[in-house]
C-alpha cells in the first residue's frame, strides 16, 4: 500500500511537469503518435505487448514507473499504456485521474484484469480513451489501435467491414485519384454524401474546398444562379454579384446531390459546364476555367430516368464515367453492428468503448431490414441512448421487437464448449451476436452455405473463412 501511495505521488510530480506543454501534440495525428508502456508485469504481458506494437511499425519507449516518465519522453508521447497490475485499485484511480487530467494530449490506456473488467468502466470516467483486457490477443491490440484511429477521423470516417462494403472503399480510393465526374448511386440513407466527402478527402485532402448542393431542395427558378453564379443585375434582385457553387468549389470537389432532380434546361448547360471546364455567370461575359471534381449522387435509377425522357442520355454517359453503387444496409449486415457502433462514439463518447449493445439489441438490429438504411440506424441509435434505463441498450430502446429464441435457446448451443470465460470474452468483445448470427443465418437456409453467405453479404469463400476463425475461437460449428 505505502509503495502504491509513493507511486501516486511521484506520477503527480511527473504529470505537474508536464502540465504547461500539454497541448503541444494536440491535433498530431494518433497513428503518428509515440507509445509509452508504463510500468511492467512479470507475467509477460509487457513483452506480449511490446512486440505487437514493435510488428505494427509503432515507436515504442518503456519506463518501469511513472517517475521516469517525465517532462521530456511525455512531450512526444500521444499513448501512454499503463499496466497498472502492480498498483492497488485506490492508488490505480489516482494514478490514472493524476495522468489524465494533467496532460490531456495523451490517450491513456490502462491494462486491466479481465477479472477487474467492471472497473474498466470507472476507469474511462476517469477520462482513459480506451482499455486493454489482459491477457489478451495481437487481434485485440490491432483493435485497439483501430479504434483509437478511428475516433480521430470518426466525423468523416465511412464504416465498412463486409465484404461489399470493403470493395467499395477500394473502389473510391481507386476512382479518386482520378480527376473524371463519378456517379455515387444508392437507396436514400446509405451514405452517398459521406463516401463523396471520403472520396473529396482522400484526393484533394482537408485544405481544398468541399461544396455540396442539393438539386432538388433548391426552387428551379434559383437552381441555375446558385450553381453558375450571377453577375449584378442579371435579374430582378440581383442587387450584387455572386460566384454559384462551380467557382466556389474551384480547386476542390462538388457534389450534385439529387442528381435527378435537375430540370431538364440545366441539364444542358451542366453538360457544357462539364465538357469544357469553364463557367460564365448570368449576365456575365467572363468565363472562368474551372478544376473542380464533380460527384454526382443520385437514389434513382437515371438509366431509367433517361429512358422516361426526363434525364439526357449524353449527361448520364457524362457522369457515369466512374460509377460507384452503395448497397442497402440489408445487403452488408456485417456493417450494422460496427455501424451502430461508430454511432454510439459518435453520440455517447464518454460510454463508446463499454459494449453498450446487449446481445439481444445487437440480434435485432441485424434482423432489421433497415429501409432507411444507415440514417435509420443513426436515428435509431442515437434515440436509444436518450431513452435507455440504464447503461446498456436493450431491443426497446432501438423501437425493434426483442429477437426471436436464439440458436441457443432453440438448439444445442454451438458456443457450448467454450466454457463461461470464453464465452463472456466473446460477449465482451461484440463478436457474440455477430457469430450467432451467422450460424442462425446457415440454419434458416438448411445449411445452404452459397445462399447464406449472399444473404449475410459476402462471398462463400468469406464465409468459409469466417466459419473456420469461429472454429479456431473454439467454437463448434457443424456445417
Ligand atoms: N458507412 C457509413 N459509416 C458511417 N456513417 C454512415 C455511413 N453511411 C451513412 N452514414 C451516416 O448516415 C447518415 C446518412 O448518410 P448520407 O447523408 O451520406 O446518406 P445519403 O445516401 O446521401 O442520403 P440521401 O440519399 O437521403 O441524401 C449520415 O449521418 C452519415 O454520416
Amino acid at each position: 500500500m505505502e509503495a502504491a501511495a509513493d507511486e501516486v505521488v511521484r506520477l503527480k510530480s511527473a504529470s505537474q511537469a508536464i502540465d504547461h506543454s500539454g497541448d503541444e501534440l494536440f491535433g498530431c495525428p494518433l497513428a503518428q503518435k509515440k507509445i509509452v508502456i508504463v510500468g511492467s508485469r512479470d507475467d509477460g504481458t509487457t513483452t506480449v505487448l511490446l512486440e505487437a506494437l514493435h510488428v505494427r511499425g509503432r515507436e515504442v519507449a518503456v519506463h518501469a514507473s511513472f517517475e521516469e516518465l517525465g517532462h521530456s519522453s511525455l512531450q512526444s508521447t500521444g499513448t501512454v499504456f499503463v499496466l497498472i497490475g502492480s498498483l492497488c485499485q485506490d492508488a490505480l484511480y489516482s494514478c490514472v485521474a493524476a495522468l489524465v487530467s494533467s496532460a490531456r494530449h495523451i490517450n491513456v490506456i490502462p491494462i486491466v484484469e479481465y477479472a477487474d473488467q467492471e472497473k474498466a468502466a470507472a476507469l474511462l470516467e476517469l477520462g482513459c480513451v480506451d482499455y486493454l483486457l489482459s491477457p489478451f490477443s495481437e487481434t485485440q491490440i490491432d483493435a485497439l489501435l483501430r479504434r483509437q484511429q478511428h475516433a480521430e477521423t470518426a466525423e468523416e470516417s465511412f464504416v465498412s467491414c463486409s465484404q461489399a462494403g470493403r470493395r467499395l472503399l477500394s473502389m473510391a480510393q481507386r476512382v479518386a485519384l482520378t480527376r473524371a465526374p463519378i456517379l455515387i448511386t444508392g437507396e436514400t440513407g446509405t451514405g452517398k454524401e459521406l463516401m463523396a466527402r471520403y472520396i473529396h478527402r482522400f484526393s484533394a485532402g482537408d485544405e481544398a474546398p468541399f461544396v455540396a448542393v442539393n438539386c432538388a431542395a433548391i426552387p428551379e427558378q434559383m437552381l441555375e444562379s446558385i450553381l453558375f453564379g450571377h453577375e449584378r443585375g442579371a435579374f430582378t434582385g440581383a442587387v450584387s454579384a455572386q460566384p454559384g457553387k462551380f467557382e466556389l468549389a474551384n480547386g476542390g470537389t462538388l457534389l450534385l446531390d439529387e442528381i435527378g432532380e435537375l430540370p431538364l434546361g440545366l441539364q444542358a448547360k451542366l453538360l457544357r459546364v462539364l465538357q469544357e471546364q469553364r463557367v460564365e455567370r448570368l449576365g456575365g461575359r467572363r468565363e472562368v476555367a474551372l478544376d473542380v471534381r464533380v460527384i454526382a449522387a443520385t437514389n434513382r435509377d437515371l438509366q431509367q430516368e433517361v429512358a422516361q425522357g426526363r434525364f439526357r442520355a449524353d449527361l448520364m454517359f457524362r457522369l457515369d464515367v466512374l460509377p460507384l453503387h452503395i448497397s442497402p444496409l440489408r445487403e452488408r449486415k456485417e456493417d450494422v453492428l460496427p455501424l451502430a457502433r461508430s454511432f454510439i462514439r459518435k453520440y455517447a463518447p464518454l460510454d463508446a468503448e463499454l459494449e453498450l449493445l446487449t446481445e439481444d439489441a445487437c440480434r435485432a438490429l441485424l434482423q432489421h431490414d433497415w429501409p432507411g438504411n444507415a440514417r435509420e440506424l443513426e436515428n435509431t441509435v442515437q434515440r436509444a441512448l436518450v431513452l435507455r434505463n440504464g447503461l446498456f441498450i436493450q431491443p426497446r430502446d432501438l423501437g425493434l421487437q426483442a429477437p426471436a429464441p436464439s440458436l441457443s435457446a432453440r438448439d444445442e448451443q454451438p458456443v457450448a464448449v467454450l466454457g463461461e470465460t470464453g464465452k463472456a470474452a466473446l460477449r465482451a468483445s461484440g463478436k457474440w451476436a455477430e457469430y450467432q448470427h451467422v450460424i442462425d443465418t446457415i440454419r434458416k437456409f438448411d445449411g445452404h452455405k452459397a445462399k447464406a453467405a449472399q444473404s449475410l453479404g459476402m462471398t462463400p469463400r468469406a464465409l468459409r473463412y469466417r466459419l473456420n476463425a469461429m472454429r479456431e475461437q473454439g467454437i463448434q460449428v457443424n456445417f
